[in-house]
């Protein structure tokens, strides 16, 4: 019996999951208030914070490290790779301590992976993060040859729902024509067109719906003003994109609990806001679904918000479903996917990636 640990930090959650075999033993979430997350400057400080939640988690639940086979965190900004599960190695760790693609919280992930794995002597890992790339050229052009558009989105969970989805639907993958519609602290629309998701927002730069947390794409023009205004740092125009956009800028909070109940007691600003973001998936799942010449076997909606069955899930279904059915995989299958990949490396079923 191999036992995982599997970690996997979130921008608005840290999920640790302990796995025997296929078997999830246990599961916990933690949400993070955004306040407290708004005390460290840069996502690396949060390292000790993260780190210490998972180490008094397993403290409480009375489990020893060292009864771990294998620990495997939810990967972070890399350069463009393959889907796959990738031993962590040094290049990795530096390439995340130092930010070299960008900051994300998945960043710390392989980062406390590896530093609970060396204290025991197991393998560390990660597998499908946010940067794999199977994109194809004709969705990377921009628009302006200074820019191209990039793969970021949560791969792991896109990839983990779309098999599920394959499963139940009793069909192969690389068979299917699939929308997959991510939607946590950050939003993923991705087109898996026969098992590669050739086009996708990049969820984390300013582009898809908004989110509870950031702001998506917004108009160019007003948004070239307020740089050129003299009044915020870059910093704090990069925040407004990530981290303090979306629901927290017109609500203050990235809670969509708090917001639906706000609406339920009267409250039109947070009615407006919300189904606004609504408005704004439903846009995007139209727009992806023409990418496939609305050839679509199957819509998911999977993250944090598809729990969300008051208004985002109804409302959606209601939109889309004449594009093709729709399938809800709330929280989604992160955990799983995760210990699943590092139990295929042990179990050598397959071999495990080299970042090189
Ligand atoms: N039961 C629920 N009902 C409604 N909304 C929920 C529920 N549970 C979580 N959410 C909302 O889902 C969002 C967080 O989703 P999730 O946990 O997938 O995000 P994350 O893991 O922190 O970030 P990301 O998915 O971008 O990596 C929050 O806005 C939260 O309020
Ligand atoms: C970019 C994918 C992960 C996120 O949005 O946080």
């Amino acid at each position: 019996m191999y036992k995982i640990l599997v970690i996997n930090p979130g921008s608005t959650s840290t999920k640790i999951a302990v796995y025997e075999d296929e078997n999830q033993r246990l599961k916990k979430v933690i949400d993070h208030d955004v306040n407290e997350l708004k005390k460290f400057k840069a996502v690396a400080d949060q390292y000790e914070f993260r780190k210490n939640m998972i180490l008094q988690f397993l403290s409480e639940e009375g489990i020893n490290l060292h009864s771990f086979s294998a620990i495997i965190g939810r990967g972070g900004l890399l350069r463009p790779i393959p889907s796959g599960t990738y031993e962590i190695n040094d290049r990795m760790l530096e390439e995340l301590r130092s930010a070299k693609y960008g900051e994300h919280e998945s960043n710390l992930g392989a980062l406390i992976a590896n530093e609970l794995a060396e204290q025991i002597g197991v393998k560390a890992y990660i597998a499908d993060p946010v940067v794999v790339d199977e994109m194809e050229d004709i969705a990377r052009v921009s628009g302006h040859p200074f820019f191209h558009r990039k793969s970021i989105f949560h791969a792991l969970n896109q990839k983990a729902v779309a098999r599920s989805l394959s499963e139940k639907l009793g069909r192969n993958y690389y068979d299917l024509n699939l929308i997959v519609v991510h939607m946590g602290g950050g939003i993923s629309i991705g087109v898996h067109k026969k098992g590669k998701v050739v086009d996708v927002n990049n969820a984390l730069d300013g582009d898809g719906p908004f989110t509870p947390e950031r702001s998506g794409t917004l108009p160019l023009v007003g948004f070239i003003d307020l740089c050129y205004s003299g009044k915020y740092s870059e910093g704090e125009i990069r925040k407004l994109i990530k981290g303090n956009g979306g629901l927290i800028a017109y609500l203050g909070t990235n809670d969509v609990r708090e917001v639906v109940k706000r609406i339920k007691s009267g409250d039109k600003k947070a009615e407006l806001v919300y189904f606004g973001l609504i408005h704004q998936i439903v846009k995007w799942i139209g727009k992806m679904s023409a990418v496939l010449n609305y050839d679509v076997d199957a819509i998911a909606l999977t993250g944090g918000m598809a729990y969300e069955n008051e208004f985002l899930v109804p409302q959606i279904k209601e939109k889309v479903s004449f594009i093709a059915p729709v399938y809800v995989f709330p929280g989604g299958d992160e955990e799983k996917a995760l210990a699943l990949a590092a139990l295929r490396v042990i179990k050598q079923e397959e071999p495990a990636k080299m970042y090189k």
